[in-house]
């Protein structure tokens, strides 16, 4: 299967290349297909809490990449490197609250900082930490397809339909995806008779990126205003709502795309399977349970107004871009690590003791 997965790799939204980080502009999709460079690590982080890039582990990748530009700056400048890099570190942990991979990635950079030997190139050093973050998420992408996929057709191993929130292709990750590459690898096996996606108001990540990945491969997707999902898991005969995430606690709840919290209430009512897919950096041991994990706000104008546009009253606007789905609402937790069935602190612990296969 893992040839047939490599062989469907198509789309890219982060390159690393001639010393510059070259981002695929998500919110211009579909319509447009821009690539913005970054030459440091403060257009980094504006880059990731505007947008352009987005998805956790898209977020932690870019910003791995950003330090090795903060680097590179900092070194030209003269002076303790070291201390001045701080500021770089402080602007990339500020761009977005939620996705835990973001700080995962700056921590694990900082921690290959401090193994650093005498006579070590610290830009080389850290320019092959950033590399070697990408090239694993890649490769947890297709372990990870691989598993769910198998944990499909544990259940139907015939044509079904599926439904999926946000985007979590290509565009969100550093190869494959996480749920939408799960998607994928069950269209190729035969197993998919069609994907209901969510629009995923309001910045539509469903609208305009995953329709635009899986409607670009040939896998056939409906795509459905957000309130149509619980009518399509009473009428449609979905099996499966598979899902992204942003943190997963120590307990094994979930924050996701505003919308998931809902999606795994309805999917228990109709007895719809509901399935988790992240690399373990996206899973936050230090948080015991999902109360204290940060929800982000972001601006009322992307309620407001569209492109631009203003269409809305005159009204205030709460705009949460995230929310927690509570571990028992949770069927499994899919990772490169092995997939945790009914998720609870025991099983999360166990999985996170497992050595990391990529
Ligand atoms: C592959 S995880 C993608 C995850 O990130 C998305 O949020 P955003 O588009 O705001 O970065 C959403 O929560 C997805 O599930």
């Amino acid at each position: 299967m893992r040839e047939r997965l490599l062989a469907a790799e198509k789309v890219k939204s982060i390159e690393w290349r001639d010393g510059g980080l070259h981002l695929l502009d998500q919110r211009k999709l579909p319509m447009q297909e821009c690539w913005l460079v970054c030459d440091s690590a403060v257009a980094v982080a504006d880059a990731i809490r505007q947008m352009v890039v987005r998805g956790a582990p898209a977020i932690g990748i870019s910003a791995a990449y950003g330090l090795v530009l903060g680097l590179k700056a900092r070194l030209a400048a003269g002076g303790d490197w070291r201390e001045a890099l701080e500021a770089d570190f402080q602007s990339l942990a500020d761009s977005r609250p939620t996705a835990v991979n973001l700080f995962w990635a700056l921590n694990r950079m900082r921690e290959r900082l401090g193994r650093l030997k005498p006579g070590e190139d610290p830009l080389a050093v850290l320019e092959a930490e950033a590399i070697a973050i990408h090239d694993s998420d890649r490769e947890a992408n297709l372990t990870m397809a691989q598993f769910g996929v198998e944990l499909i057709r544990k259940h139907k191993a015939s044509p079904q339909n599926l439904l999926t929130h946000c985007n979590t292709g290509a565009l969100a990750t550093g190869g494959f995806g996480t749920a939408l590459g799960v998607i994928r690898a069950a269209h190729l096996e035969g197993l998919v008779e069609l994907v209901h996606a969510d629009e995923t108001r309001p910045w539509l990540q469903g609208s305009r990126l995953t329709a635009w990945e899986l409607a670009g491969e040939g896998v056939p997707v409906s795509l459905n205003t957000d309130s149509a999902a619980a009518h399509l898991m009473k009428t449609k005969a979905i099996t499966w709502v598979i899902v992204g995430a942003d943190r997963i606690t120590a307990n094994g709840d979930v924050a996701n795309k505003i919308g998931t919290y809902q999606l795994a209430v309805t999917a228990m009512h109709h007895g719809v399977r509901f399935m988790v897919v992240a690399p373990s950096s996206t899973i936050d041991m230090g948080l015991e349970n999902g109360d204290d994990i940060p929800i982000e706000e972001r601006a009322g104008q992307e309620l407001l107004e569209f492109n631009g546009q203003r269409f809305a009253a005159e009204v205030e606007v709460f705009n949460p871009v995230f929310d927690v789905t509570p571990a028992d609402l949770i069927d499994a937790i899919v990772t490169e690590k092995g997939v945790v069935e009914r998720p609870n602190a025991e099983k999360m612990t166990e999985l996170m003791s497992r050595k990391r296969l990529h």
